[in-house]
């Protein structure tokens, strides 16, 4: 909702706009790399619900968690699903030059996408130690469409989708102060139906992938 406040703005995006000394990219690479090198220095990863965009740029983690979840980041695709699908869902074409709050935005959306998709690590811990006789045979036989199947429960995803759409029309809808009319009801910062969507088509999958990269580690 926020960052649907700025159209597009493409420069934030081109890395021949902005210039800076040292191999930062686009301003949004920029913000997202030294954002998180400080945030690192504040111990932000060693939580193990937090992962970095960029992890080759910062000093090695402390492993909290267990091998089998280390090496499972999928923030690569979550950085190219944001920019490439999401974005253009919900912005308005356009440049209104305020790129640096642009990017600001951008990392935020990155950040709480990361750590829901992530989430899914947790969420297949949960699922193996209740059902582990059901996972280990599955595991061992490197069989990916037997633990999506185990994992994935239907009528939670349908819900899920059903309360993010809800949460976008009420955080989402336009209030105007002293207005009755029915002038703005419907009217909405974001459009619930593409949040719901976005779910179904991208978040839903990759929080189940990530929580099939865990499990077929989960032996190591
Ligand atoms: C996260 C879970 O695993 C899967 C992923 C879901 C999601 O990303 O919302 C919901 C249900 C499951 O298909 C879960 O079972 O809660």
């Amino acid at each position: 909702i926020k960052r649907a406040r700025f159209p597009l703005n493409a420069p934030t995006y081109d890395p021949s706009y902005f210039s800076m000394p040292g191999s930062y990219g686009s301003l949004v690479e920029l913000v997202v790399k030294q954002t998180e090198a400080v945030q690192a220095k504040a111990g932000r990863y060693e939580n193990p619900e937090e992962h970095p965009f960029f992890p080759d740029d910062l000093p090695p983690l402390p492993q909290v968690l267990n091998p089998a979840a280390v090496s499972v980041n999928v923030n690569k695709k979550i950085w190219d699903v944001y920019f490439n699908k999401l974005l253009p869902l919900f912005v308005s074409s356009g440049d209104d030059g305020n790129y640096a709050s642009t990017a600001a935005r951008d990392l935020e959306c990155l950040q709480v996408l990361s750590r829901r998709i992530h989430y899914g690590k947790l969420v297949a811990e949960v699922k193996f130690r209740d059902e582990w006789k059901h996972y280990e045979p599955a595991i061992r036989a490197r069989d990916k469409k037997t633990l999506m199947d185990l994992l994935t429960a239907p009528a939670v995803e349908k819900a899920v989708k059903k309360r993010v759409a809800k949460k976008a029309r009420i955080f989402g809808q336009e209030v105007k102060v002293g207005d009755d009319s029915d002038e703005n009801k419907g009217k909405y910062k974001l459009d619930p139906a593409v949040v719901s969507r976005f779910y179904g088509d991208w978040v839903i999958p990759l929080t189940k992938d990530v929580e099939v990269q865990y499990l077929l580690h989960r032996l190591d």
